[in-house]
C-alpha cells in the first residue's frame, strides 16, 4: 500500500447511518468520514438527533441502517479494538460523585492503562488545586465536568467522541477544552463532538454535519 493509500483510509467510516427513533426519522442515509487530525462538530436544535448519532458512533446504540469502520475495520466485527481506541464522553459529566477528582483521574488512568500524567498537575491544570480532597458529588456542575474532563489526559484513545463537551464550563475552561482539542488533532487523533455554541480558537475549524432538517446537510465547509 502507498503511503497516498494509507493517508486516505479514514479513521471512523459511517455509511448510509440512518436513525428513526419514536416513529420519527432522525437522519437518514448520512455519510461522512473522519480523518487523522480532523475535528466535526454536529449542530442542530434540540431533539435534532445529535446525541442519538453521537451514542450510535460509540456503539451504545444501533442506527436503523448503515454501519460504522474503524481503520477500514467494521465496528460490529472488532468491537474490543474499536472500544481501545475511542473515548466517549456523553452529555451527563458521569463522573463518580463518592470519589475525589483525583480518585477519579487516577481511576480512570487505571481503567484505560495510559501513560502517565501527573495527577496533581492536572488538578492545577484545570483548577481544582484546593478542591482535591472534596467529594466529586458536592462539586459545582461546572467543577465536575472539570473532573469528567480529566479523562481527555488520563486516556490514549485516538478517536474523541463527546457530547456537549463545554457545558458548565466558564471561559476559562472552554479556552483550556479548546487547546486540548488542539493539541490532540496535531497528535493525529480526530474528535467529533456535539455544541451549541462555535469555537472561538482561531486554529480550531470543524468539518459541520448539520442535523437541523431530517434530511440532514452534510457540509465540507468550516464556520465563516
Ligand atoms: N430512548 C428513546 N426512545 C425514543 N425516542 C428517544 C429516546 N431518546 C431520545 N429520543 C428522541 O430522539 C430525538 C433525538 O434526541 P437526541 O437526544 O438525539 O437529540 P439532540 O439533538 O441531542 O437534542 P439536545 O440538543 O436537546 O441535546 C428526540 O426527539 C428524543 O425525544
Amino acid at each position: 500500500m502507498t503511503q497516498e493509500t494509507t493517508a486516505k483510509v479514514p479513521l471512523l467510516h459511517a455509511e448510509q447511518l440512518s436513525s428513526t427513533r419514536g416513529g420519527r426519522v432522525l437522519f437518514d442515509e448520512l455519510s461522512f468520514q473522519l480523518h487523522p487530525g480532523e475535528l466535526w462538530q454536529v449542530t442542530g436544535p434540540n431533539g435534532a438527533g445529535k446525541s442519538t448519532l453521537l451514542r450510535i458512533l460509540a456503539g451504545l446504540l444501533e442506527p436503523t441502517e448503515g454501519r460504522i469502520r474503524f481503520n477500514g475495520a467494521s465496528v460490529h466485527d472488532n468491537w474490543q479494538s474499536y472500544c481501545q481506541q475511542l473515548l466517549f464522553i456523553g452529555h451527563k459529566a458521569a463522573v463518580k460523585g463518592e470519589l475525589t477528582a483525583l480518585e477519579n483521574f487516577y481511576w480512570q488512568q487505571q481503567l484505560t492503562a495510559s501513560p502517565n500524567t501527573d495527577g496533581w498537575d492536572l488538578l492545577e491544570k484545570l483548577g481544582l488545586l484546593g478542591l482535591e480532597d472534596e467529594l466529586t458529588g458536592r462539586l459545582s456542575a461546572g467543577q465536575q465536568r472539570r473532573v469528567a474532563l480529566t479523562r481527555l489526559w488520563a486516556n490514549k484513545a485516538k478517536l474523541w467522541i463527546l457530547d456537549e463537551p463545554f457545558t458548565s464550563l466558564d471561559v476559562q475552561g472552554v479556552a483550556l477544552l479548546q487547546k486540548r482539542f488542539a493539541e490532540h488533532l496535531a497528535d493525529g487523533g480526530c474528535i467529533i463532538f456535539t455544541s451549541h455554541q462555535s469555537l472561538t480558537l482561531s486554529e480550531l475549524s470543524p468539518k459541520l454535519i448539520d442535523l437541523s432538517q431530517a434530511a440532514q446537510v452534510h457540509s465540507e465547509a468550516a464556520y465563516d
